[in-house]
């Protein structure tokens, strides 16, 4: 369902319709792009659809809230950078009113009730995606409707996700619960149907927005479950490396095609356990990664530590990515593409948007 050769990710790139997708983007069938996994397996940047949309023409007007989204993207990725490992915990304030650790079994097993939210898991299982609207209803009655913390609801959908990016997904949880934002986030029954279009009626969603930050857990959420997650890797396998050569790594947030690809060089897929121990992801996420890889002339699999990967081969003038999950790598470090120069760690999006925009009016200007 998601493509994996390059040639038609970048024709899906050119065929986006910006100007449908301010308007239409919340509906089941708006007009999202559905390039989160090719950006987030760093196939391609926030920057090379930018550049595409700018290429092709449009007004200011027409690409401005598809490049805010992206900009999303950009922000929760710069707070990554700046404050590491201090997203996986309450990042701005503790989550309130939380009465488990755990995750509602119905939200697992797709057996919440709410039709279309049943439905949804049940696709996301086959796909690997979720539109941006349900993985708000899904945080939000898991979080602030069967009061669970984020974080264990947040690993089950990251394990999962085609495009699991954990800045962006453990940063929006704890926005819909409230832990990153100064409201947690409700929808009810009546929004579902609307963007949805059911027309489910008594259900425990099916209240009014005083009313559902009151109520009291349904029973349908109250029993609870931890997932097991694990992550299967490739079996190690041995390494042919040109000591004369420069060596290029790729990983699980780096799969560029276009990176180097004029360079004679070794180029490897570095899959760690210690990363996937920390970040599990399913079988089909792995898979999907294999899949992008063989875009990648030459590609070799290494399953193991950046530090067995030194001691076994000793590779030279290794070059790799920057990205928060890999500090620990050592040899030439090179910057990932952005849209626009802000970096840094910007309280609120508004604020960081704010800048953006300044690039993109001067952008148009000197058009
Ligand atoms: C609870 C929750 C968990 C999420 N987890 C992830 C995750 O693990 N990985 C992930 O990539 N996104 C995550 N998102 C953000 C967003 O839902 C997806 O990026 C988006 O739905 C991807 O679909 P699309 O490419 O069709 O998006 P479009 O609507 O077409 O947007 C275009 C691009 O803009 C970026 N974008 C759009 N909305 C957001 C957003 N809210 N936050 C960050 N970037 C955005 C993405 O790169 C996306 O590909 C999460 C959102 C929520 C509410």
């Amino acid at each position: 369902m998601f493509e994996t050769d390059f040639e038609k990710i970048l024709h899906q790139v050119e065929n986006i319709h910006p100007t449908t997708y301010g308007n239409t983007r919340n509906y089941k069938d708006g007009s999202v792009t559905r390039l989160s996994p090719y950006i987030s397996r760093g196939v391609i940047s926030t920057k090379y659809v930018f550049t595409s949309l700018l290429n092709r023409g449009f007004n200011y007007w027409e690409i401005e809230r598809l490049i805010q989204e992206l900009a999303w993207r950009d922000y929760w990725q710069q707070i990554w950078i700046e404050k590491g490992n201090l997203i996986d915990d309450d990042f701005k304030s503790s989550q309130t009113n939380v009465e488990n650790h755990q995750i509602p079994k119905a939200i697992i097993e797709a057996k919440t009730g709410i039709e279309v939210i049943d439905k949804a898991i049940l696709d996301f299982y086959e796909t690997g995606y979720l539109h941006n609207h349900l993985r708000l209803y899904i945080a939000s009655i898991t979080c602030n409707v069967a009061k669970s913390h984020w974080k264990i609801p947040a690993k089950w959908l990251y394990y999962h996700l085609l495009d699991a990016d954990w800045a962006s997904n453990a940063l929006s949880w704890q926005w819909v619960a409230g832990a990153n934002s100064n409201n947690k986030y409700f929808a009810n029954q009546e929004n579902i149907n609307k963007f949805f279009y059911s027309d489910q009626k008594d259900t425990f969603l099916d209240v009014g927005y005083e009313e559902l930050p009151l109520s009291s857990i349904p029973e349908i959420l109250q029993e609870l479950t931890t997932p097991t997650l694990l992550t299967s890797l490739p079996e190690k396998k041995s390494l042919k490396i040109d000591s004369q050569k420069p060596t290029l790594l790729y990983n699980f947030y780096n799969l560029d095609p276009l990176w180097k690809n004029d360079m004679d060089a070794n180029r490897i897929l570095l899959l760690e356990p210690s990363h996937f121990q920390k970040y599990p992801v399913s079988e089909k996420s792995i898979d999907f990664i294999l899949a992008l890889g063989q875009n990648i002339e030459n590609l070799q699999i290494y399953t193991g530590e950046f530090e067995e990967l030194m001691k076994e081969y000793q590779p030279e003038n290794i070059y790799f990515k920057e990205h928060p999950t890999n500090i620990h790598y050592t040899g030439t470090v090179e910057s990932r593409d952005w849209m626009f120069s802000v970096k840094g760690y910007y309280s609120s999006f508004f604020k960081f948007w704010k800048q953006c925009k300044k690039e993109l009016s001067i952008l148009y200007n000197a058009q």
